[in-house]
């Protein structure tokens, strides 16, 4: 794909805001200022609404923290996971532009091989505007890259490719294992730079993380909602999980496509493996269940909105999975309950947004 005579950055500089959930500080801006500084930032502070998170100077943005949430949502605020990560999907909500990127506050500028700073959200930029591979595997990966293409073989009628809704990037460091992994390798780090990025092949699920992830919102944002985690839930840990599961499904039901691989960024923390086994056993063994639900799950052709789709979905969870476990009763009421709140902040028009501080 020719790149554009201006830097495909300036051209969302506009159109994408940043997500940032935190119950830490914002400190790791810093860092990413001279990347982030041009656009707003959406930041969804979770614990404690009275502590006060001090967001360095000179950044365009807009903090929510628990009572905004329930000031703005009301009673459909129970869908907004408390005392997880899982709260940055509320930043998708009340965004009204048409890309999102959200990364943790403990995600750091890595460097390339070569020495060199990645900005992770150019590179993010770039996917999203690259059309994707999902029907036809490309083995030279992203071929609308600077110096590569399609191979010989790839059916011409499958070049011109599907639009891009999802970017899953991966992380230097502190890679984003399970904590039965981490306890058995405590100081395994990833040290492995691939200069790559794929298409998710259509029908192939993947576990996505939300820690390095952007997404076009006008595309499958109704359907990224991060599940119900941590405070009163039986689980953590698996709301990307959750989101990338339901993601895949639509966007290969709607044509869409999904790329993981570059950018990097550098992962600072690792969290207690152990407070972390708490929070994801169950779901080690349920997922066992849920893999081949959403491996077998049909939408049918008259799903041409991806709300339907969601909704679809819902009744699905509620069907198949309920029997597994009560909880996924809960997350099939919060995934209507979620769709509604979509429809609500987005069909109105109802802008939340106030530049450079609390919501309204
Ligand atoms: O109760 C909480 C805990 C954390 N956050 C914010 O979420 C971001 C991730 O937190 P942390 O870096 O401590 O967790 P990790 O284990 O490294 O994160 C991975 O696993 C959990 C999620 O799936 C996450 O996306 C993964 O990257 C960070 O910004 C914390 O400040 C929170 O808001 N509430
Ligand atoms: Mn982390």
């Amino acid at each position: 794909m020719a790149e554009t005579s201006a830097s495909p950055t300036l051209l969302l500089k506009d159109e994408l805001d940043i997500v940032i959930p935190t119950i830490r500080n914002l400190d790791f801006l810093e860092m990413w200022r001279p990347f982030f500084q041009p656009y707003h930032l959406i930041i969804v502070q979770d614990g404690d609404p009275s502590k006060i998170i001090k967001v360095p100077g000179g950044f365009d943005y807009e903090l929510y923290n628990r009572n905004d949430i329930t000031r703005i949502l009301g009673p459909k605020a129970s869908c907004i996971s408390f005392k997880d990560s899982a709260c940055r999907c509320f930043g998708y909500l009340v965004s009204k532009k048409k890309y999102i990127f959200t990364i943790d506050d403990d995600c750091f500028v890595a460097k390339d091989p070569s020495g060199k700073e990645i900005n992770a959200l150019q590179q993010h930029i770039k996917n999203l505007l690259a059309p994707s591979t999902p029907f036809f595997f490309n083995t030279l990966y992203d071929p609308y890259r600077e110096g590569t293409d399609f191979v010989r073989g790839y059916p011409f009628s499958l070049r011109e490719g599907v639009p891009t809704a999802v970017s899953h990037g991966l992380w230097l460091n502190i890679p984003d294992y399970d904590a039965p992994t981490q306890l058995v390798k405590p100081l395994e780090k990833n040290t492995r730079f691939v200069d790559a990025v794929m298409t998710i092949p259509k029908g192939t699920l993947f576990p996505m993380c939300g820690m390095n992830l952007a997404f076009n919102r006008e595309l499958i944002g109704p359907a990224m909602y991060f599940g119900l985690m941590g405070d009163g839930q039986p689980i953590g840990r698996y709301d990307d999980m959750w989101a990338g599961w339901c993601t895949k499904v639509i966007c290969d039901h709607m044509g869409w496509g999904v790329k993981t691989g570059l950018p990097y960024i550098w992962h600072s923390k690792a969290s207690n493996p152990f407070v972390n086994l708490k929070k994801e056993y169950k779901g080690i063994y349920w997922q066992e269940e849920l893999i081949p639900f959403f491996q077998s799950a049909i939408l049918p052709k008259d799903c041409t909105t991806v709300q339907k789709c969601y909704i679809e979905l819902s009744k699905q969870v509620r069907a198949k999975l309920g029997k597994v476990d009560e909880y996924f009763i809960k997350l099939a009421d919060a995934m209507v309950t979620w769709v509604e709140a979509w429809d609500e902040l987005n069909q109105t028009g109802k802008s939340s947004e106030v530049p450079n501080g609390a919501a309204k």
